[in-house]
């Protein structure tokens, strides 16, 4: 066996999302921040062909680089690689790098609570999790501030016709529509329609809405489309199916954290979530994340709020990533029977 790297990664998934977690072998990148870390690993590309590309990699997997922490206050750093872009931040992700970094003992565990603070590309975050008999079984992670940016805008598009979406951001940037309105049920035989759906509409939105973070942090377009069911009472919690196309036309399998936190940004900017209150998102497979809106805030003079995900993630493998130096792709590669290419 020969090769010219390894890289060592502990293999996760939050509530059906995977989350894998380079633990070893890589070097931090250059950057003053975790912001300009993650910019350089989305230009250079090196590290994101080799885990996300196929053979080591699939559309399916996101990959998590943990890093020293850049802020004092954090015990550690991580950059979010998913399968077309490197976000500021992620849920199922941040949930996945709280488990690994718990369960594997990276970050000593304290029974029945261990709290943490992470630094995300978008900045700090807190994280309690309730931990028994040696697992962090429920991860609570505060986002970073989300708002709403559009209410009830047109679009029209292609194939479609016209919609009225809204847009907003959760630590990642959203256009939202309801499902009725393109007559699709948000159930697992519909995926693969979802996914495309929602890259048409995604599409469109990046052309005739556009997003801007209001604090210049460089993050400008809408990265996903939010099919957002009708909130529903079940045992009194407030409840809605939270359906997400990610980039280049996948599903998430996961209920999307930042998309619950962009859900209730929307429903506070109309008044009808508040802070203290709960809204559970339910994924296409049934998994569920409780988010909470911990309190209201403004961004840039505008109104936001801070919120919280509460889920659950579970470590399924361990691996080394090796490069062979006769291999002739170091790069991977991607076929569009899979991997959709993006226009
Ligand atoms: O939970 C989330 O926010 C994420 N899941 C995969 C894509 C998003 O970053």
């Amino acid at each position: 066996m020969r090769t010219t790297k390894i890289v060592h990664v502990v293999n996760c998934h939050a509530e059906g999302e995977v989350g894998d977690v380079i633990v070893g072998g890589v070097a931090p990148p250059p950057g003053e921040t975790i912001w300009e870390q993650s910019r350089w690993i989305a230009k250079d590309e090196t590290l994101r062909n080799f885990m996300l590309n196929e053979p080591r990699g699939g559309v399916f997997r996101h990959v998590n680089l943990l890093v020293p922490p850049k802020n004092p206050k954090a015990q550690m750093g991580w950059i979010i690689m998913e399968p077309e872009d490197t976000p500021p931040m992620s849920g199922s992700n941040s949930i996945c790098v709280s488990t690994v970094l718990l369960d594997s003992g990276i970050i000593p565990m304290t029974e029945p609570v261990t709290k943490m603070v992470l630094e995300a590309p978008a900045g700090l975050v807190e994280v309690e999790a309730q931990c028994r008999n040696g697992k962090a079984e429920r991860i609570t992670v505060t986002n970073v501030k989300s708002f709403a940016q559009r209410l009830d805008a047109t679009l029209d598009v292609p194939g479609i016709g016209k919609l009225t979406v809204d847009t907003a951001y959760g630590g990642d940037s959203f256009v939202v529509v309801d499902p009725e309105q393109v007559g699709i049920e948000l159930a697992p035989e519909n995926a693969r329609l979802i996914a495309e759906t929602g890259i048409k509409i995604t599409n469109a939105a990046n052309q005739q809405l556009g997003f801007s973070h209001p604090e210049d942090t460089g993050w400008n377009h809408i990265s996903f489309c939010l099919f957002a069911g009708k909130p529903y009472r079940e045992d009194g919690n407030l409840q809605a199916k939270s359906v997400v196309a990610i980039q280049p036309g996948k599903i998430d399998r996961s209920p999307t954290g930042t998309a619950v936190s962009a859900r209730m940004a929307l429903l506070n900017a109309r008044g009808q979530l508040h802070e203290g209150e709960s809204l559970t998102g339910v994924s296409i497979i049934g998994t569920k994340f409780v988010g909470k809106i911990v309190r209201e805030t403004t961004i840039a003079d505008q109104k936001a709020i801070v919120p919280s995900i509460t889920g659950s993630a579970w470590i399924s493998g361990t691996a080394q990533l090796m490069l062979d130096p006769a291999d002739p792709f170091p790069g991977g590669y991607k076929l569009s029977d899979t991997w959709p290419m993006l226009k």
